[in-house]
């Protein structure tokens, strides 16, 4: 192959549409019609989509008539990106076989004006502008998975400070889910009158009320003509119901969909089939359906159509040739996903070298969740940068492991309990019954302490009469003592552990001592390779804190030592106290959820991806991209874990989170077949170069090791001076492989480790502006 893939290639730079892709811009947008543009993967949906509005505004629909809705912010910032790439391309060209479009080039303003006068929106933005007109202020984002710190922003230990939720939701856990919801409920009640806090959930259902009661005052709505949804297939209860709302017959606007069936994925959210969703648009709006199917797929190679083909036994049988020799689809299978990430990263060096490919961002890695992710976003052997694309999952470290609640409970067990919990159930052999039963009795000493309603579980731990007969509980109190008072000062040379390095290794020989290592740092880094990451980031975040604490100190005797010199004169200094400034430790715990706002929100607002960096994404925030070369990291062992759930989901106005696993509800999925239709999304992006690498076991070869990696612990640290290159010894190491297999499937109870990373911070999404 002569030609290095790029995103670019010649038929990409002109107009031209095929005669039906035409049909579809020019259908007219009457108001009594809707109109369906359907068609596989790459055949130009998106571009038809905006072909269509530059249509409708040559016809006289101004740009801030039409409203385009797309489900994920991702799916957003494609559109209005794509837009402003047809906007400024240049001329245009006839062929022969083709109808070509009259788009003139514009002006910069003038493609300014368009760009910002439409209104290409998430349907939560959306919802979110019709509250805010409704009420006059905009609502900030609570997102209802953090519902323990619903509780604690609601709760009344705020004011004071400590943090209740433990006992909360353990307590409201043993509760009937309807009581449950309500609880949360009026919570959530609270929360929006009190602090402008409200979830998604609520914005939805709330915009759903105004737009079904007060249609004509709801600000803004009635001033679209053209209503356009991009991946129809995907919309799911409320997001459909407000469709058909905004689209009811008498307001005389013209609806068009865009939607590919066999891209669904939003199953487990409740998205129905497509054909009966436009079945029911159809209906409930009273108009009539005009459908159009595009059959060309422009985007991908023959090879890879072909493949693609064979995962969903569909029949996209034309694709459109442009000359460019097809490479094979590389299906490669690995043992582990640390083994797969170097393969990754070696393949890429390699394109590189052979100049396959001449830039880094024509490089798409997929994953099918979060977790391979993060570990290819911090694996960088090779001198690749990995740029992880914005999801919709905020998150400071959406990691595996909870390092976090260690330090929390080092720093003061009594205010973090759920975070000493979380680090209970973490100990090897505690177990979720024997967990109760500690919590039982502690509830039953705390009855005969009247006074002392309030004693927290630590008190209750180290109270000298309580007879603890677990052995594990007491070892728990042994090790977090003596490593609270190593941290703390307590220790024989009496000093504070405030440098970053020694802190992180107390906090290891802390979990070392504990016996959690297994859970935390062997499982997850052998089966994911996702653990050593971690490590790695909160290390650094603890420098990071450390550096910030220290210019702090500084700052502040140079303060103090200029306010001395100036005001009071040298023996002053004598009486002046030592700056106040928190160990380590406290200001690591403090600022972290400051930080985990902070970055989530910072996250949000960013945008374009570095020219020098392979992109990284999760399949579903992948949704209508392409890339010259894809390598899908393909999570086949999550379909069938995912169909023994067998969750059933409701389509009802979610009033809590959970409510939406109701019992008895009426749909059921088949998770297999959408897992197959996420593999297939992911493997539709790749234009000219598809790796489809799957893990052939997901669970590491006891005693084996990656052929490209000798022992994982003991990697080379990656560049991050002070990392310990050791994680943990030999002997651990070997115990925890054995062990794997027999506790991989052991249920982590309530207190499920993976989620509760969520629980410690108050994540408070601002996104409404
Ligand atoms: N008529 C055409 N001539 C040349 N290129 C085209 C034509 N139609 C579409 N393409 C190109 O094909 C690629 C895929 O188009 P587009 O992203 O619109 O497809 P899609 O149907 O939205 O795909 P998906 O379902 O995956 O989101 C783009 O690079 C687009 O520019």
């Amino acid at each position: 192959m002569s030609e290095p893939l790029t995103n670019g290639s010649a038929t990409d730079l002109q107009f031209s549409a095929t005669p039906l892709q035409w049909k579809a811009i020019e259908f007219p947008p009457a108001s009594n019609t809707i109109t369906a543009i359907l068609a596989g993967p790459g055949c130009g949906k998106t571009r038809t989509l905006i072909l269509r509005c530059l249509h409708m505004m040559s016809i006289g629909i101004q740009p801030h008539e039409i409203l385009v809705l797309s489900m994920t912010n991702s799916a957003a910032r494609h559109l209005k990106s794509e837009l402003r790439k047809v906007l400024s391309r240049e001329t245009l060209q006839q062929t022969d076989t083709e109808v070509v479009g009259a788009v003139e080039s514009l002006p910069p303003s003038e493609i300014e004006y368009i760009i910002s006068n439409m209104n290409i929106l998430t349907f939560d933005s959306f919802a979110g502008q019709i509250i805010a007109a409704d009420r006059g202020s905009p609502m900030k984002i609570l997102d209802p998975s953090y519902y323990d710190d619903i509780m604690y922003l609601t709760s009344s230990s705020r004011q004071t400070g400590r943090n209740h939720t433990a006992s909360v939701r353990s307590r409201i856990d043993k509760w009937p889910l309807d009581a449950r919801d309500h609880v949360i409920e009026t919570a959530l009640n609270k929360l929006r009158d009190t602090e402008g806090l409200a979830t998604f959930a609520w914005i939805r259902y709330r915009t759903l009320q105004l737009l079904s009661t007060k249609f004509s005052s709801v600000v803004g709505v009635g001033r679209y003509r053209v209503l356009m949804i991009d991946e129809f297939q995907d919309l799911y209860g409320d997001l459909l119901r407000m469709v058909e709302l905004v689209a009811v017959e008498d307001r005389g606007l013209h609806l068009t969909v865009v939607g590919d069936a066999d891209q669904s994925i939003y199953g487990f959210l409740g998205s129905i089939d497509t054909d009966k969703k436009l079945k029911q648009v159809e209906q409930k709006s009273g108009r009539q359906l005009q459908q159009i199917v595009l059959n060309e797929s422009f985007r991908s190679t023959g090879e890879i159509i072909k493949f693609s083909n064979q995962l969903t036994s569909t029949k996209l049988v034309n694709y459109h040739q442009d000359g460019n020799d097809d490479l094979p689809v590389s299906h490669e299978s690995f043992s582990s996903a640390l083994e797969r990430a170097d393969f990754v990263a070696r393949e890429i060096k390699r394109l590189l070298r052979q100049s396959i490919i001449t830039s880094l961002s024509n490089v798409l890695v997929l994953t099918r969740t979060n977790r391979p992710t993060s570990l290819m976003e911090s694996f960088n052997f090779y001198g690749i940068k990995f740029h992880k694309r914005q999801s919709s999952v905020p998150g400071w470290m959406s990691g595996s492991i909870s390092l976090i609640h260690y330090l929390q409970v080092l720093a003061n067990p009594q205010e973090f309990e759920f975070s000493m919990i979380c680090v209970m159930m973490s100990i090897s052999g505690m177990s979720r019954p024997s967990m109760d039963v500690v919590q039982r009795k502690f509830e039953a000493w705390q009855k005969t302490k009247p006074g002392k309603a309030a004693s927290t579980l630590w008190e209750y731990l180290i109270d000298p009469s309580t007879k603890h007969s677990s052995k594990k509980v007491i070892r728990f109190i042994e090790t977090t003592n003596h490593w609270r008072d190593r941290i703390q000062g307590g220790g024989k040379d009496g000093a504070k552990l405030n440098n970053p390095q020694d802190l992180f290794n107390a906090l290891l020989q802390y979990i070392a001592d504990l016996d959690s290592a297994r859970r935390i740092i062997s499982t997850n880094l052998l089966v994911s390779g996702t653990a050593r990451d971690e490590l790695e980031k909160f290390y650094l975040g603890l420098k990071d804190a450390s550096v910030v604490r220290e210019a702090k100190l500084q700052e502040m005797s140079q303060n103090q030592s200029n306010e001395m010199n100036n005001v009071l004169g040298e023996e002053a200094s004598v009486m002046r106290d030592e700056p106040e400034v928190p160990d380590l430790i406290d200001w690591f715990v403090e600022g972290y959820n400051e930080r985990l706002y902070k970055d989530s929100s910072q996250r949000l607002g960013k945008e374009g991806v570095p020219d020098d960096a392979v992109q990284v994404s999760t399949i579903h925030a992948a949704k209508g991209l392409q890339s010259p070369v894809v390598f899908v990291l393909a999570d086949t062992t999550y379909a069938s874990l995912a169909s023994k759930q067998k969750h059933e989901l409701s389509l009802q106005e979610p009033s809590s989170p959970r409510s939406m696993y109701q019992r008895g509800s009426k749909i059921k999925r088949h998770w297999d077949e959408e897992e197959v239709r996420v593999h297939y999304v992911a493997t539709t992006r790749a234009q000219k170069k598809l790796y489809f690498c799957e893990l052939h076991d997901q669970f590491v070869r006891i005693g084996g090791s990656s052929q490209y990696i000798e022992n994982p612990l003991e990697m080379k640290n990656r560049s991050t001076p002070g990392f310990p290159n050791k994680i943990a010894s030999g002997d651990q190491l070997q115990n925890a492989r054995k062990r794997m297999y027999s506790s991989w499937h052991r249920p982590m109870g309530r207190y499920n480790f993976g989620g509760s990373m969520r629980f410690v911070g108050r994540v408070l999404r601002v996104v409404l502006k």
